[in-house]
């Protein structure tokens, strides 16, 4: 049976030993993976909210029952996921992208929806007022992160284009936190580590000269799912979250604009399929109704009032299906 097999290779993980009184209750289950802490962790809960995933997490448990769908969610590190999901130890799971290829599963994982946060690059840094100022320079040296394998291969390029052989090739050395610090510590000559605002990297007197990735995170499943039974429910979960992730990235614009000025104005409001637009009790006027990029939202509303709409409103989504 596949859901005992399941549960007894999660119990035989380290992390999830005090979770045995539970076994049964997991047998048939869909087990998604969530990261347990870390940048990551927040915003899958609110994914999971959004969705209308209800769960209670037991202080201190590792594994959940969903209440309101045959669904375990299984709190791990964002680490480990990808070669849980891969291994088709759990079913569905929430990781970054980098992740999955420095734990080389990317063979192994589907990658069902880009989530649209989590967004940061895996760059490589020196000591600003140091004298490296290329890859081609640091090539050889010595190089901290904790990508020991999408750096290896980075660089494992580098050496071959630079005819870097033995003992000339770079060194690439790991470490599990602050890589930061390596180089004022004296450990590495540069480094490999994630970047999104900069302020860890200015803040350490380092910065960018390449980048490796630009990643994201992502919603997984195993490439070769071990029970096509669970199917649907892996499709519907994807759609609710594909909606809470849409709904987060668009806005609704509402507008009064006269009718000769309808069609420059949707112009810059075109919708997805098209605007929706209301006759109003003025024949000359209409309201005009459309979903519009969050980010572009400003300029958006700029450009309506430079062509005369009057009563530009804008409108969050809190859940949809597009
Ligand atoms: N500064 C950041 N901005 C956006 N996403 C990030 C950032 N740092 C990390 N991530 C994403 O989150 C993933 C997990 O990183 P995080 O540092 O939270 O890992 P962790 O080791 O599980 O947690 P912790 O650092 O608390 O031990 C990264 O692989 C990356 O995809
Ligand atoms: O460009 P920034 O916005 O400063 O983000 C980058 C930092 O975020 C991550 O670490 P995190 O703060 O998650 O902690 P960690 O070092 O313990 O992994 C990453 O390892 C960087 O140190």
């Amino acid at each position: 049976m596949r859901g005992s097999s399941q549960s007894a290779a999660l119990l035989s993980s380290p992390h999830l030993l005090h979770i045995k009184m539970n076994a049964e209750s997991l047998d048939g289950r869909l087990l998604f993976a969530i990261p347990k802490k870390g940048r990551l962790h927040e915003k899958c809960l609110e994914l999971l909210a959004g969705a209308d995933i209800q769960f209670r997490r037991h202080a201190r448990l590792d594994v959940c029952l969903v209440k309101n769908h045959p669904i375990a969610l299984v709190f791990l590190p964002a680490s480990d996921i990808p070669s849980f999901v891969g291994k088709g130890n759990v079913d569905l799971g929430i990781t970054g992208h980098d992740v999955i290829l420095e734990a080389q599963m990317q063979d192994h994982v589907t990658e069902e929806l880009r989530l649209n946060f989590g967004k940061c690059a895996l760059q490589v840094q020196v000591p600003e007022a140091g004298p490296i100022k290329s890859v081609e320079q640091l090539a050889g040296k010595r190089v901290v992160t904790s990508f020991e394998v999408l750096s290896g291969d980075y660089f494992g390029k580098l050496d071959a284009q630079l005819n870097l052989t033995g003992d000339t090739k770079t060194k690439i050395e790991y470490v599990g936190g602050s890589v930061e610090a390596a180089c004022s510590l004296g450990l590495a000559d540069g480094i490999v580590d994630l970047v999104e605002s900069g302020d860890t990297m200015r803040a350490a007197g380092l910065h960018a000269i390449a980048t490796v990735l630009q990643t994201e995170a992502v919603l997984i499943k195993s490439s070769k799912p071990k029970d096509p039974a669970h199917e649907p429910l892996i499709r519907r979960i994807t759609s609710r979250i594909a909606g809470v992730v849409a709904a987060g990235h668009y806005v609704i614009c509402q507008y009064n604009v006269k009718r000769d000025k309808l069609s420059a104005a949707t112009a810059v409001t075109p919708g997805r399929r098209a605007a929706t637009v209301s006759p109003l009790e003025d024949e000359q006027w209409v309201a005009v109704s459309s979903m519009v990029e969050k980010s572009k939202s400003a300029d958006v509303m700029d450009q309506l009032v430079a062509i005369g709409a009057e009563d530009v409103l804008i409108f969050n989504l809190d859940n949809c299906r597009v």
